[in-house]
């Protein structure tokens, strides 16, 4: 699924309304029964709801959602913010077709007070937005963030831009964002996670032709793409078919990475798995995972050396291998003597942010899976998370890396300038362990034979899909490392 700018929703739009044919406010009333059915399905009749409206077109969707609740039995109070003059054509529309009064809420006057309901509905600003809410629209907004009343906006929480950021500056916080057709870029930043709320995509019938003929670099990572990247195993196949990777990682005291790492490879398809970790490894490693095979390094704290990677498929380095000196000369081994494109993580990353030379010797099409921090190390400041995002693209291109950058809708690009967002994974895969498993299921994926970019998609969609199965049967606080692991068979039986 694309994701699209303001800009190209809008000409979606207009395309739709000449060649359906459609009329604006047709349109519009569809947007509004979407909402409003999704309303049905959530909240009963009893609760009291107050509806703020602009005077946009995102208004308009408040007025024309307002009486069709109404119509249903449902109590709405109509609030319009500052209508001094006449407000969009399909505003006025709508407002005409209210069945009941409605209310101004102006400079001059009060803000209600929005304690007496048992939900707001955002309809101040959509995609329209200009400059940032000042005023009354800034003390409306700041009067129903203070109110403990949950609220569900209507396409965008008013206040946000959809394509740039908008760091501090006056936005609805939303309980539960309902967004038309595809997902705004602002939806995907972790910064504006408190302002989205959860966020749902509703369908209102846009020209689907129109919107596979526009080019986006931005998409998410859905079932539907996974399902098209994942190969169906043959019952002719034997283990030779599904690749031997390497992984090299664990140093004293994070050995566990190198457990994890290994799981997670091996229930994600790997046909053969050898692990490369220090020598106080090797008992712990050998029982905990039995079907991986290992090979110990010389020393016994920490990695110094390199094994042989000649017939390996795929290479994953950087789990719990720290930042000694010597460790330093294995990656540069590693880097060297590979020949195609690896994965990297954790000390990897940070190792090759102290010894920036390194970076020429990675593989081009190489998957890089930094956490914010580690990705912080490599390209220096942002200071917000458009400006982020930019970086990321800029490091992809530049480098022809594959960078995956962890975190909530993990982000992925490529050397082409594209970039995935993904859709699963949830906040209580913030724990320690999550990216050796992470590592684990790419490096396996990759070692399949599968491309880079799609072991990087299946892999990061995969692995948070393990997570909210793992959380499914818990709890988010109650998530470890080895759950996700131990869902990993139950992930990949939906794409089987
Ligand atoms: N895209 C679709 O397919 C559909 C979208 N719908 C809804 O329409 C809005 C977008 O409507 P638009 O009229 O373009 O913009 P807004 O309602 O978001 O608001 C614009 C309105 O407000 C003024 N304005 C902008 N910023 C400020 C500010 N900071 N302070 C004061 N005033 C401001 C601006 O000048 C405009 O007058 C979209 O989000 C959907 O909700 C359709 O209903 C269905 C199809
Ligand atoms: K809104």
């Amino acid at each position: 699924m694309k994701v699209f700018t303001a800009e190209q929703i809008r000409e979606a739009d207009a395309h739709t309304i000449r060649n359906e044919p459609v009329t604006s406010i047709g349109l519009m009333e569809r947007a509004a029964r979407a909402i409003f059915q999704w309303m049905v399905n959530c909240y009963d009749p009893s609760k009291r709801i107050a509806v703020v409206c602009g005077t946009g077109n995102n208004g308009g969707d408040g007025l024309a959602v307002s009486r069709m609740l109404h119509e249903h039995g449902y109590r709405v109070d109509v609030y319009v913010i500052n209508r001094k003059t006449t407000g969009s054509d399909d505003f006025e529309t709508n407002l005409n077709r209210l069945p009941v009064p409605w209310k101004q809420i102006s400079e001059s006057g009060e803000i209600p007070s929005f304690e007496q309901y048992g939900l707001i509905i955002d309809a101040i600003f959509g995609t329209g937005l200009s400059r940032a809410a000042e005023g009354i629209y800034a003390e409306s907004i700041r009067a129903m963030n203070d109110s403990s009343v949950e609220i569900l906006a209507i396409d965008l929480p008013s206040g946000l831009f959809p394509d740039a950021s908008s760091a501090g500056m006056k936005v609805v916080h939303a309980t539960v964002t309902l967004t038309f057709q595809l997902p705004k870029l602002a939806l995907l930043m972790p910064e504006n996670g408190r302002c989205t709320g959860e966020w749902e995509v509703l369908d209102i019938g846009l020209d689907q032709d129109f919107i596979s003929s526009q080019h986006s670099p931005f998409s998410l990572i859905t079932a539907g793409l996974v399902d098209q990247l994942i190969p169906a195993r043959s019952k002719f196949d034997h283990k030779g078919n599904y690749g031997h990777g390497i992984i090299i990682a664990g140093s004293h005291g994070k050995i566990g990475a190198a457990v994890l790492a290994a799981r997670a490879a091996l229930r994600s398809g790997i046909g053969l798995l050898t692990m490369y970790i220090p020598r106080d490894g090797y008992p712990i490693l050998q029982s905990a995972v039995p079907e991986a095979m290992v090979i110990t390094d010389e020393n016994e704290h920490y990695l110094s050396g390199i094994p042989d990677l000649e017939g390996a498929s795929a290479v994953g380095i950087g789990p719990g291998i720290g930042r000694q000196a010597e460790t330093v000369y294995t990656l540069e081994e590693a880097l060297r003597n590979s020949n195609k494109p690896m994965v990297l993580d954790a000390d990897a990353l940070n190792l090759l942010a102290e010894h920036p030379h390194l970076k020429d010797l990675v593989p081009e099409n190489s998957i890089l899976t930094p956490h914010p921090g580690e990705f912080r190390r490599l390209v220096g400041e942002w200071n917000n998370d458009f400006e982020r995002l930019d970086k990321q693209r800029s490091l992809s291109r530049e480098r022809k890396w594959i960078v995956v950058l962890k975190g909530s809708h993990t982000s992925v690009s490529f050397p082409d300038g594209q970039v995935f967002f993904n859709t699963t994974g949830n906040p209580g895969m913030a724990t320690a362990g999550c990216g050796d498993v992470l590592t684990g299921v790419i490096t396996s994926i990759l070692a399949q034979g599968i491309k880079p970019t799609a072991a990087a998609l299946c892999g990061v969609y995969i692995h948070g899909y393990a997570g909210d199965l793992a959380r499914e049967a818990g709890s988010e606080a109650g998530l470890i490392a080895g759950d996700v692991v131990r869902y990993l068979p139950h992930a990949f039986a939906a794409f089987e």
